[in-house]
């Protein structure tokens, strides 16, 4: 009975003990992260005040240094997973290893914060959310995280803040997770609660985990209205714990049976010697009462103590036994001391190889991910390289697309991609696509041309349910094409290498653009905008190392254009150039586009292969219209130019190719002169 109560009295005393460092454990993370986060948020708004972050929103210059700026922070507060500086308007103007694309498309800051406010509002401006949005959070699976918020304000005016842009830092729950992790021992489980649902952690709900407890842990913005409250629960299984229980009464136990033992030993001993002594005591009285010598006492030298009670006997002997049990006692203790320190030092030794191993397994994982990382970033600049010398060598804009295509999907599996290219000087509008099916491709660029009026350069929209993520191609002018990426946990990485090859694209279209147009320029007469001498020239050249070509050349030339700009003036002169090239442009219609300025009043028409066979056609067409007007008087002409000129033509079929001009600007004379002759006789 007394061992069992012994026992019992023991098993409560460690079961309470457990239960209360549990209790302990979780004040102690609460109060632990409670501080974290008031460090943090202390220095999220110093950071939103610095000179750096607040320039850095709208000037280049100070932009440069951000980058730094936001990676030293996060260094120091290894609590925050990203850092995003964000305008007014809610687009990331810089961020330090976030999603750009996915906190954009959140709509954080645009849905919460409004307007202009009150100066003393300033610290009810910085605000933590829970955020369920798992694209922000780097780490693979479901996973919550506070969004931190703290305004950036430029400005100060007398009762108003101007706000230019937030701060947002995303904190992972399982991040805090982790780092409180070290105060629980291998038995203990840790659980975050948002209103009575675990959202990270492994603490498990149910009838085996009844010793949990709790404490409630505010993580605040400035002030309480605009707190996220997390309740942190710390638990540990019943078996786990009862076998702890087990392990520290372990030898508290033993001993019991020792003492119990040892107690029937000395009670056994103690009747012994009883039974003897009363043995010895009969048969001295009975040798006295036979008048026996006693040298028997004397020669077994006993010692005969008097007692005046049998209480007093017991009383000496219970002395005695107490003294021996004491000492069986302390060596007990001394014992139960020994074995503790060596099972502490044991799972000291245990937990520091654990640490070892994980510690060594964690920065495996980092070496290979890091090397991974290199591979990948590698391969990719290979590709963009390679990717150049595909463009250097296709023209048009479909081989264009289906390279590119080909390319991305080499560096981004798994991904569906579209590319769109606008019309431009001659080259076709094409879309092509991979692994997406765009049967409403119209529609979806009415809605991104509309949305690119805002930003052009990358921004994602939302479309049949999905996200797309898309990138601006400058195709030069002011023509713009799209890539269009389907996946909606782009990462930052990956978007700005997507970046990387889209300027690479943008650059050569807009080159290829500015090199069309000069081309263009060079081969066209600014005043009558069709083709000039230089192309005449190169139409020339190219006909001539032709084999057998058969050629018509008609020459052109205004009639009384000197006149024209002497009596009207020049203005007027070149109005009759520029119609002249009209009439020309008409005639030739369906049968040549080779008609050029030649000279200052001089055009010609150039006719080959198959369209010879409508140089009739053609020399009817010039006749009808070549001197409309030859019977008005200039001067009598309401001040408009009049249309004439005279024409003629030679072809390969009567002289060689190296006499066609001659031969054709000949006969084009004598037109004239007969032109001026009939003239003359229509005045006289
Ligand atoms: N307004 C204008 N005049 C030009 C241009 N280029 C050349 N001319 C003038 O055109 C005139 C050409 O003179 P001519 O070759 O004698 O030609 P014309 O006056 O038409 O006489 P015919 O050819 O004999 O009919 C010259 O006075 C040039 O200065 C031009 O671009 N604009």
């Amino acid at each position: 009975m007394l061992s069992f109560a012994l026992y019992k009295q023991m098993y409560n005393l460690v079961y309470n003990s457990v239960d209360s460092r549990l209790a302990a454990s979780a004040n102690q993370i609460a109060a632990e992260l409670g501080h974290n986060n008031e460090i943090l948020t202390n220095g999220l708004r110093l950071l939103s005040e610095q000179d750096a972050i607040v320039k850095g929103i709208d000037d280049l210059l100070y932009s440069i240094h951000l980058p730094d700026v936001l990676s030293n922070f996060v260094l120091d507060a290894p609590l925050i997973e990203s850092l995003y500086l964000v305008d007014k308007e809610g687009y990331v103007v810089e961020s330090h290893a976030g999603n750009i694309l996915a906190l954009e498309r959140s709509g954080l800051i645009l849905s919460t914060f409004t307007g202009p406010f009150e100066i003393k509002d300033i610290a009810s401006k910085s605000r933590v959310f829970l955020i369920k949005d798992s694209a922000l959070v780097a780490k693979g699976g479901q996973h919550k995280a506070l969004a931190y918020v703290v305004p950036i304000y430029s400005d100060r005016a007398i009762d108003h803040i101007v706000v230019s842009g937030y701060l947002v830092a995303i904190v992972p729950i399982y991040k805090l997770a982790e780092r409180v992790q070290d105060s629980l021992n291998q038995n203990e489980s840790l659980g975050f609660f948002y209103k009575q649902q675990q959202i990270e952690g492994n603490l498990i709900d149910d009838a085996n985990y009844d010793v949990a407890h709790a404490s409630r842990l505010v993580i605040s913005g400035r002030n309480y209205q605009n707190s996220v409250w997390l309740k942190v629960k710390v638990g540990q299984g019943l078996e786990s714990l009862a076998e702890q229980v087990r392990a520290t009464m372990a030898p508290g136990m033993a001993s019991s049976v020792v003492v119990i033992a040892i107690i029937m030993v000395v009670i056994m001993l103690f009747a012994h010697l009883v039974a003897r002594a009363f043995g010895r005591l009969y048969g001295l009285i009975r040798d006295f009462e036979k008048g026996r010598d006693s040298d028997w006492v004397n020669d077994h030298k006993l010692t005969i103590q008097e007692f005046a009670d049998v209480a007093s006997l017991l009383a000496q002997m219970k002395t005695t036994i107490g003294k021996q049990l004491r000492t069986v006692q302390e060596k007990n203790q001394e014992l139960a001391r020994i074995d503790k320190l060596r099972a502490g030092y044991l799972e000291e030794v245990q937990n520091l190889n654990s640490q070892l191993e994980y510690k060594v397994e964690e920065r495996t994982r980092d070496l290979e991910l890091s090397m991974d990382n290199l591979a990948q970033s590698n391969f990719f600049f290979q590709q963009l390289v390679q990717f150049r010398r595909v463009l250097e060598a296709s023209k048009g804009n479909r081989q264009i697309a289906i390279d590119a295509l080909r390319i991305l999907a080499m560096c981004f599996p798994n991904i569906g991609l579209v590319i769109y290219l606008p019309q431009s000087r001659g080259h076709r509008s094409v879309h092509e696509s991979l692994s997406v099916e765009l049967d409403e491709f119209d529609e979806l660029q009415l809605r991104i041309a509309t949305k690119a009026r805002q930003r052009w350069d990358r921004f994602s929209i939302e479309f049949n349910q999905q996200w797309v993520n898309v990138f601006g191609i400058r195709c030069g002018g002011d023509k713009m094409g799209w890539l269009l990426i389907n996946e909606p946990k782009l990462s930052e990485e990956s978007s700005n290498r997507i970046m990387l090859f889209v300027t690479e694209l943008s650059s050569f279209l807009e080159n290829r653009s500015l090199n069309e147009e000069l081309d263009h320029l060079a081969r066209t007469d600014s005043l009558t905008g069709i083709k000039n001498r230089k192309a005449f020239d190169e139409l020339q050249f190219s006909l001539e190392t032709q084999l057998d070509a058969e050629v018509c050349m008609f020459v052109i030339d205004v009639n009384g254009l000197k006149r024209m700009n002497d009596e009207k003036g020049h203005e007027k002169g070149d109005q009759l150039i520029q119609s002249v090239a009209e009439v020309l442009a008409e005639c030739c219609r369906d049968i040549s586009d080779d008609y050029f300025r030649i000279g200052g009043d001089e055009f010609a028409i150039v006719l080959a292969g198959p369209q010879l066979e409508k140089i009739e056609m053609l020399a009817a067409r010039l006749n009808s219209r070549q001197n409309n007007q030859v019977a008005i008087d200039l001067n009598s002409f309401g001040g408009e130019p009049l249309l004439s000129f005279s024409f003629g033509y030679a072809s390969t079929h009567e002289v060689d190719f190296s006499h066609l001009y001659k031969q054709a600007d000949q006969n084009m004379y004598s037109n004239k002169q007969r032109y001026y002759s009939r003239l003359r006789q229509t005045q006289l």
